[in-house]
């Protein structure tokens, strides 16, 4: 079994806040990740709850400014919080926010001098789920959820694994990478220039594949500066009406990119998920 290091531990609603060390073989590197255990954790097992968060993101901004953990304890509902890309010295970087590290975008980079590291989208769903499952005590049902570049990782993870996930839920998600610059300019770098490789990461292609229609809920601020060039949830919204995929999607009025729209709305989606686990 994988070892995990105990970095902090801190008593939250009854429950534990802990951060973790791991040496990751997805990712040729140490990576350090998040989990919140409601107080249920010992005597019923809770599913999990992935949280893949932004751009510039680790597991920190999450668990610190969302506020999701009070509901999650009293619904017995435990959070796993990755960071957002490979990190270390011997990882290959960019001087740019949105290329390299915390911008790895949740997918497995075929190019170099990516390919060594960059496979957040095996880190999340393989090898994550499989360390959780071998260290805590949990129920084997699973959800997914995320922000902006984590929008877009939760529902190409969730559209793809449709048999490991309930359901899935972004604020102000990604929705369609491979026609707007930041997902351009990543998918570039990371799976090279070869645009049909890029339709497996990209939830306005999955959507319209045949097989499971895993339930997704967005919430997507009007004030949020990115929506225009960035984000446009409307189009996947459109194209889920078009193949009968239950998607729920809410504007919401004077809201923007950061973390105050989570953590007014955070408690919605962990309701949402707790419905389709079962809780
Ligand atoms: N240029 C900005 C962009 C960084 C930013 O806004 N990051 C967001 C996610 S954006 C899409 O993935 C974020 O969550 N930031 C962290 C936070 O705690 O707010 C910049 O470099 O600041």
């Amino acid at each position: 079994m994988d070892s995990l290091e105990l970095l902090e531990e801190h008593r939250l609603f009854n429950g534990w806040q802990q951060r973790y060390r791991h040496d990751s073989g997805s990712l040729n590197c140490a990576m350090t990740f998040s989990v919140y255990l409601p107080p249920t954790a010992d005597d019923a097992p809770p599913p999990l709850l992935y949280w893949l968060s932004g751009l510039t993101c680790s597991d920190e901004n999450f668990a610190t400014k969302a506020g999701a953990q009070r509901v999650a304890s009293e619904l017995g509902l435990a959070l796993v919080i990755p960071d957002t890309s490979p990190r270390g010295e011997n990882v290959p970087n960019d001087e740019a926010y949105d290329l390299g590290q915390g911008a790895g975008f949740y997918l497995n980079a075929t190019q170099p001098p990516w390919d060594r590291n960059y496979r957040m989208y095996q880190y999340i769903s393989e090898e994550l789920p499989e360390l959780m499952h071998s260290h805590f005590n949990c129920n084997g049902r699973q959800a997914i959820a995320g922000h902006s570049m984590g929008g877009h990782g939760a529902l190409v993870i969730g559209m793809r694994n449709a048999a490991q996930y309930s359901s899935i839920s972004a604020f102000a998600p990604i929705v369609n990478p491979s026609q707007v610059p930041w997902g351009r300019k990543a998918f570039s770098a990371y799976l090279g220039d070869d645009e049909t490789t890029w339709r497996a990461y990209d939830s306005c292609a999955l959507i319209a594949r045949p097989g499971p229609k895993v339930p997704v809920l967005i919430d997507q601020g009007d004030n949020d500066q990115f929506l225009a060039d960035q984000l446009q949830p409307a189009r996947l919204a459109e194209l889920a009406r078009q193949h009968d995929w239950p998607l729920t999607l809410r504007i919401q009025a004077g809201y923007d990119h950061s973390y105050y729209t989570i953590a007014t709305f955070i408690e919605d989606h962990l309701r949402f998920h707790a419905a389709h686990l079962g809780l």
